[in-house]
């Protein structure tokens, strides 16, 4: 899918210029994609939730994921305007119960994701949601854990794509036929 298929032109000019370049964070060579104006608009965080909503029920999603911490802030106002329950997909060590673990590499670091055994049902139909898909490397994980508890995923949906990193491609063979949906591709 392409940017103006997932997100009306008007859209994209409002989240795009609601998003503020970081020089150097976290670490020196990286430009940090901040949406901390995008969630302090009103206007543009409602119309970018009700954009990932239409996303979920689009899918006939029957979960949402958001993957800690910036996917937390979009996905479960989504789930809940699409009438959807929300799982969150934690760094590793603070859910409380028996969980499946992944470790994965990201744009500018390693860490270790996780998520609840019990947290699917059979027959549940899950969607990713998260912030940013830079090197793929998180979305790769959650796909691979999602995938673990027994659940299906039939979607991956992020606000903003970093194009020049290629996680596209990397995602290809995971998303096994699933949708990757950008509003916003850079
Ligand atoms: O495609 P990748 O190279 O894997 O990078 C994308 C991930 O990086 C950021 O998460 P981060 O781990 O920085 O966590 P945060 O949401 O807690 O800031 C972002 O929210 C994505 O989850
Ligand atoms: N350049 C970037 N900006 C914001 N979030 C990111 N996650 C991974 N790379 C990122």
């Amino acid at each position: 899918m392409t940017t103006t298929e997932a997100a009306g032109a008007e859209l994209r000019d409002l989240l795009i210029s609601r998003i503020r370049d970081v020089q150097d964070y976290p670490q020196p060579g990286v430009v940090f994609k901040d949406i901390t104006p995008l969630l302090a608009d009103p206007v543009a965080f409602s119309a970018l939730v009700d954009a990932l909503a239409e996303l979920c029920r689009k899918h006939a999603a029957t979960k949402v994921v958001g993957l800690e911490a910036r996917g937390f802030i979009l996905a479960a106002p989504a789930a809940a305007r699409a009438h959807l329950g929300f799982v969150p997909v934690r760094k590793a060590g603070k859910l409380p119960g028996p969980t499946l673990a992944q470790g994965y590499d990201l744009e500018y670091g390693s860490a270790e994701i996780e998520v609840h055994a019990d947290a699917f049902g059979p027959g549940d139909r899950v969607i990713i949601i998260d912030d940013v898909l830079a090197t793929g490397g998180t979305a790769e994980a959650a796909l691979d854990l999602i995938r673990r508890t027994g659940a299906s995923v039939v979607g991956v949906s992020v606000l903003l794509e970093l194009g020049f990193l290629a996680g596209r491609e990397r995602l290809a063979p995971q998303l096994k036929g699933a949708p990757l949906d950008a509003l916003l591709t850079l």
